[in-house]
């Protein structure tokens, strides 16, 4: 029996004196049903009756005079039920207090199951979000390295609205707490950092913690997404928000009441989102510029529904960590606080190298080159660069023994060279001992593996002029990409959720390699004069001056297909700016004319770059 006090009144007496408040407030009852009935409390024919019952108080008012007609310990055990599934009857955990509700030692001894659809989702976001983030999904099909093997703290500063520095956060957990919010009226957690600092990952690991509740948040429920998803449709497309939450991360199952949604309106503050690479779709949401909404029920362009969540004009009290590129600016109003990430610390880089390098030498080797080069260093502060530069000498060294890394002025260009070498030399069979020796030779690696190359710089191409990211395995094979090609690791393939429109299924490894490859396809390509080249500089530091759109010269070039629209921020043209200067530097112009003489001689076994 429930004991409430020294003179503890029965607990088919409290199911009496209360039974206004369980009619009102007893939802879910589908879990109490499925309970009473495998603790045999109730039979099947019972069952059936109370959901034969009209209306869902009459339903609660059935279940009552059942559990009372059963008995004391059958009410008991409703009530223990009530105890137990507390995110299911979160409106009753008052009333267990007022009553002050202690379980009694017949009803703990028995099990209870939690089928409630709230719960339920919860696991199940939980096992979804879990699976989908255990992997560095960055390291390609065939080759995933488990976070929790790679994963490292990077420096995360806080500042204020003043964008004066509040010190740096001690645990990824404190993202979350309220410490440094500048504004309590804001909603969203706003990171930032360069390219390739770790953002997403960033991200990752939150979810992962989350989906193992190792994390310290009252939310019961995450939703995870890429910005660049809210750009994918049409003008014209318009979806509630259930859809959005559910469709693009995982459908509740059995839920004919749809509870699961109502519990997300009724609160929001259990709920946790993360968006990721808000800098993706920036120039869709200045030229969108529309009014937020405000009803949940409302159907709206994705877009739309995106700014009312991070505004807080829908499910206001959510949590909302936002990612985006350095230089990009949000409203501060919605903004409560804000962190930038500024890489590895050289403590962190130690501990990266520990985590990746397992093999000592190999480790010790590259802790006394990155010691001798401070340049290289400061370059490895970038968790991206550092990963390339890594995964380039593991790779390289396995291949030819005197494989070491460049000493000094390694620049980002020598980086992704290094990182298409590593690619192009991996469907090589393992060398023998004596081929190791062998002198390496980038130009012939280069000149063997130019045909996916060519490929590969086509498709960047192609994405750029066209403003998408994504990539469908026909666009692959339009531009001579084959299957084995697909995993040599340039590409990786893009989450089931998120994209579920469109038939694509790949995106490159990281932007910075599209906008490397686009660099390296526009010197590639034979017909391409040298004039056009420079104006694609000259285009693109106009467009840094004026309004940053910048796809203009791309749609010079070859007409943008209709309905498409362009979402690059010219951050990814300065890349790939940046990078042409580096390919045509001197100390790379003989490498790329001996390409250039290459492709030329064997112009028809390339796709053309353009
Ligand atoms: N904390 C980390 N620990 C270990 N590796 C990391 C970490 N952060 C990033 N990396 C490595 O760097 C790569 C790029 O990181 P990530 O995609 O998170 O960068 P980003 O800041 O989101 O870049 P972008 O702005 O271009 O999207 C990852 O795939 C991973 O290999």
């Amino acid at each position: 029996m429930g004991q409430v006090g020294e003179e503890s009144p029965s607990c088919r007496s409290l199911l009496t004196y209360h039974r206004e408040v369980l009619v009102s407030k007893l939802r879910s009852i589908q879990c109490v049903l499925d309970n009473l009935l495998s603790s045999e409390f109730l039979c099947e024919e019972e069952v059936e009756a109370v959901q034969r019952t009209d209306t869902k108080p009459n339903q609660v008012r059935k279940i009552l005079e059942l559990a009372q007609c059963k008995g004391e310990q059958a009410c008991d055990f409703l009530i223990y039920i009530i105890y137990t599934v507390g995110d299911a009857y979160v409106d009753l955990q008052p009333w267990l207090k007022e009553i002050n509700y202690v379980p009694s030692k017949d009803v703990s001894v028995l099990t209870v199951e939690n089928t409630d659809p709230i719960s339920r989702y919860s696991e199940k976001q939980r096992r979804e979000i879990g699976r989908d983030t255990s992997f560095i999904m960055s390291y390609g099909q065939r080759e995933e390295t488990r976070l929790e093997e790679l994963y490292t703290d990077t420096l995360m500063e806080l500042f204020n609205g003043a964008n004066e520095s509040l010190g740096l956060l001690d645990t990824l957990e404190q993202l979350l707490t309220d410490d440094a919010v500048f504004n309590p009226q804001g909603e969203t957690i706003y990171v930032v950092g360069d390219a390739g600092v770790g953002k997403s990952i960033l991200l990752q690991k939150l979810q992962n913690l989350w989906s193992k509740k190792e994390l310290v948040t009252d939310a019961i429920f995450l939703f995870k997404f890429r910005c660049r998803m809210f750009s994918t449709f049409k003008d014209s497309e318009q979806i509630s928000l259930r859809d959005l939450l559910f469709k693009y991360n995982c459908f509740p199952d059995l839920d004919p009441d749809n509870e699961v949604f109502d519990y997300i309106v009724r609160f929001p503050h259990k709920v946790l989102f993360t968006f990721d690479g808000y800098d993706e779709i920036q120039d869709d949401l200045e030229r969108y510029n529309v009014p937020e909404v405000s009803s949940p029920d409302e159907k709206a362009h994705p877009l739309q529904l995106l700014t009312s969540l991070l505004s807080g004009k829908l499910l206001q009290g959510s949590q909302k960590v936002l990612t985006a590129r350095t230089g990009i600016e949000m409203q501060q109003k919605v903004v409560k606080k804000k962190v930038i990430l500024r890489g590895f610390s050289p403590s962190h880089l130690k501990t990266y190298i520990r985590l990746h390098f397992k093999d000592q030498s190999q480790r010790e080797r590259v802790e006394i080159q990155l010691d001798a080069s401070p340049h290289l260093c400061g370059l490895c502060s970038t968790p991206l660069f550092c990963w390339i530069v890594f995964k380039s000498f593991t790779h390289l060294h396995t291949m030819h023994d005197s494989f070491e890394l460049p000493e000094s002025c390694i620049t980002l260009t020598d980086i992704f060279l290094l990182l298409c070498e590593m690619y192009l030399t991996r469907s090589a069979p393992p060398p023998l001992s004596i081929q190791r020796r062998n002198a390496r030779c980038t130009a012939e690696t280069f000149k063997s593996g130019l045909k996916p190359l060519a490929g590969f710089a086509k498709l960047a191409l192609q994405g750029f002029d066209k403003g998408t990211f994504y990539f469908s395995q026909d666009e692959l094979r339009a531009c001579g990409l084959t299957e084995e090609d697909e995993a040599l690791g340039f590409l990786r393939s893009v989450s089931e959720y998120e994209n579920t429109e469109n038939p694509a299924t790949f995106e490159f490894l990281h932007l910075t390699l599209q906008s490397f490859l686009v660099a390296f396809g526009l010197i590639l390509d034979e017909d391409m004069p040298l004039d056009t080249i420079l104006k694609f500089f000259a285009e693109c530091s106009r467009k840094k001056k004026s309004s940053c759109l910048p796809c203009d010269f791309f749609h010079n070039l070859s007409p943008k297909p209709s309905g498409t629209r362009g979402s690059q921020t010219n951050e990814h043209l300065q890349f790939t700016n940046l990078f042409l200067c580096g390919l045509l530097s001197k100390p790379k112009t003989s490498l790329m004319e001996q390409l250039v003489i290459f492709v030329i001689c064997f112009c028809e076994s390339f796709p053309m770059v353009r």
